[in-house]
């Protein structure tokens, strides 16, 4: 635990608590006063016992202070100093005198000591995660009245546990961009994450003078396979092409189920005669690749358009000409890739 005195961490801090005497001891506003706990804080003293071990404790004891005497309070700041025990955790410890004296309240306090536990994430607000208040009255014999070393220890715990909740939100987080860019069935990006890369592409390409182009590949009359093998076995194969796209593409490709049995590739940095030559590879191999259905072995053949960005170009045009190919395959006796344009 290091003494701090100056710098940005000593700083953020100092304002920090600069704010929270304003609104807990001078505003005396519940709702903003806890706005800057965490929502995990503990705490309260006197002494060395805590009389809020949690959450809703701590937050039912400032109500009860905040509206039992909701006037400003005079105050003393004798002392204060900010220790920093990890990157992101810092102990506030003032030394404070009271006097309250209005109608209904008379009370001097002398020596109080406010010690508060403060997270300070890169990414947020600085919050209380603990506090800790202790009267020079409550000391017996000899022990200490300030616990610094335990508040360490529980300023570890308070961090050990921000650390496993970050991690399990990132987790979350993590499990819910799946479901918003992954295809179900396959596990392929979707529409979502392919539209992104493709804007990137096409910013980069513009950018930076770079080229880029798009393959859209589609199953050949796979309403056959759906009425004569069924809905299922139709799955499986947009399983197998799924996965046999990802396995014969660069890694800084990406592919995607566009839809139905339509897949698109984005190929970085690859011309139109260069993504020719990908979609025939996957075009040639995959006819190869038998499916056993109901006992019988089929061959199932892929049509594919390619289209590479041009000058002056734009991404619905980069498609459509894609989609155009892709058609004139179709049109053309399906197996087959073509281009739009030369190559
Ligand atoms: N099993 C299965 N079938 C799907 C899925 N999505 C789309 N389909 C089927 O894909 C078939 C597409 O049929 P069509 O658009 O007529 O195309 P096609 O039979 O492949 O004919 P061409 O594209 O002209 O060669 C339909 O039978 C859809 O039901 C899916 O997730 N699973």
């Amino acid at each position: 635990m290091r003494r701090l005195s100056k710098g940005p961490i000593y700083e953020r801090c100092r304002a920090a608590l600069n704010e929270h005497i304003r609104r807990y001891f001078v505003e005396r506003d519940l709702r903003d006063t806890l706005a800057q706990y965490h929502p995990q804080a503990i705490g309260v003293g006197t002494g060395r016992g805590e009389s809020a071990m949690d959450p809703a404790g701590l937050r039912e004891v400032v109500r009860s202070d905040l509206e039992g005497y909701p006037e400003p309070v005079n105050l003393d700041i004798k002392h204060c100093e900010l220790y920093q025990v990890t990157e992101d955790v810092v102990i506030s410890q003032m030394l404070l005198d009271f006097n309250i004296n209005s109608d209904t309240h008379k009370m001097t306090l002398r020596d109080s000591r406010h010690t508060l536990v403060w997270h300070l994430p890169d990414d947020g607000d600085a919050h209380i995660c603990h506090v800790h208040v202790s009267f020079p009255t409550d000391l017996h014999g000899e022990e200490e009245p300030y616990p610094l070393k335990e508040l360490e220890e529980v300023s570890q715990m308070v961090d050990n546990l921000i650390h496993d909740r970050t991690q399990s939100l990132t987790e979350s987080y993590r499990r819910l961009e799946q479901m918003v860019v992954r295809d179900r069935l396959t596990g392929m990006f979707n529409r979502v994450r392919i539209d992104e890369v493709l804007e990137q592409e096409f910013v980069r390409a513009k950018r930076y003078q770079r080229h880029f182009s798009v393959i859209f590949i589609d199953l050949d009359r796979f309403k056959n396979v759906n009425d004569n093998h069924g809905h299922l076995a139709g799955d499986e194969i947009l399983k197998t092409l799924a996965t046999y796209i990802q396995d014969n593409i660069r890694i800084t490709d990406t592919a995607a189920r566009w839809g139905g049995e339509e897949f698109l590739v984005v190929l970085p940095e690859t011309g139109m005669e260069e993504a020719y030559q990908v979609a025939e590879k996957l075009r040639q191999a995959f006819e190869r690749e038998p499916f056993e259905l109901d006992d019988q072995q089929i061959h199932i053949t892929l049509s594919l358009g390619v289209a590479a960005c041009q000058p002056g170009d734009s991404i619905e045009a980069i498609l459509a000409r894609a989609d155009k190919a892709l058609y004139e395959a179709k049109r053309n006796g399906r197996n087959q890739t073509v281009v739009s344009g030369s190559c």
